[in-house]
């Protein structure tokens, strides 16, 4: 690609593999989840997830989605148990969606494709930062939730609210006080899979954790998130939408189940 990765015709995800050959490595992000094909593992643990709502720094447009970052010079905000051993601690989260509510989620169950799917990153602390963890096989965690199409989130509002300080690529803002647990689902009951960056640098150093039960969301909130836009400002507007990656093949790994 002659210029940056993106999700256009000419540098999307058909087109990664020229600059980053990991594109069509053994262990790719994100997949189609076959209900029928995951296991039950009963040595699943569940999901420990402690924030603090005061390691909320800021909000981001970074050109492919917007990312919520997060203090994690300690382990105030962590994720513990699931399928992971040790320790991992809030990086950010972001978002992927599409242009219409049939489409936007990276990660498929039974090939149903869902309008947005939300992703909160923690890095293994075994290793002294992201960037250190970011390309070991066991360096990052993602819980993946589907957002569907229903009745209007209050949860998702306050970061909703602040996209319009961040339109174009590059601007950011400070956004505090935030409680990503106040995103989750009722039910933490989930999938694992050992898979990858689901963007450039596309590195498969990521456990997947994809949460069965959806949040919701709705039509005038979608229209929030595709409010935003790809370029810089005084460039060419390109609506921020379709930034997801299709599901990638399996390869031969299995998926397991943390519910019967
Ligand atoms: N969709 S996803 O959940 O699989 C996901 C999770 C984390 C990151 C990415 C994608 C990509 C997105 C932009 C940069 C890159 C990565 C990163 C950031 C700064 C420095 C290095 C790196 Cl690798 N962070
Ligand atoms: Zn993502």
């Amino acid at each position: 690609m002659s210029h940056g990765w993106g999700y256009g015709a000419s540098n999307g995800p058909d087109r990664w593999a020229e600059d980053y050959p990991i594109a069509n490595g053994p262990r790719q992000s994100p997949i189609n989840i076959v209900s029928k094909e995951t296991q039950y593992d009963p040595s699943l643990k569940r999901l420990k997830l402690q924030y603090d709502p005061s390691n909320a720094k800021g909000i981001l447009n970074n050109g492919h989605s917007f990312q919520v970052d997060f203090v994690d010079d300690t382990d105030s905000s962590t994720l513990t148990g699931g399928p992971i051993s040790g320790t991992y601690r809030l990086k950010q989260f972001h978002f992927h969606w599409g242009a219409s509510d049939e489409r936007g989620s990276e990660h498929t169950v039974n090939g149903v494709r869902f309008p947005c799917e939300l992703h909160l990153v923690h890095w293994n602390t075994k290793y002294p930062s992201f960037g250190e963890a970011a390309d070991k096989p066991d360096g990052l965690a993602v819980i993946g939730i589907f957002l569907k199409i229903g009745a209007a989130n209050p949860r998702l509002q306050k970061v909703l609210d602040a996209l319009d300080s961040i339109k174009t690529k590059g601007k950011q803002t400070t956004f505090s006080n935030f409680d990503a647990k106040t995103l989750l689902p009722f039910s933490l009951d989930y999938w694992t899979y050992d898979g990858s960056l689901t963007t450039p640098p596309l590195l498969e150093s990521v456990t997947w954790i994809v949460l069965r039960e959806p949040i919701s969301v709705s039509p005038a909130q979608m229209a929030k998130f595709r409010s935003l836009l790809f370029n810089g400002e005084g460039e060419a507007a390109c609506c921020m939408v379709d930034n997801f990656r299709p599901p990638q093949l399996l390869k031969g790994r299995k998926v397991r189940a943390s519910f019967k």
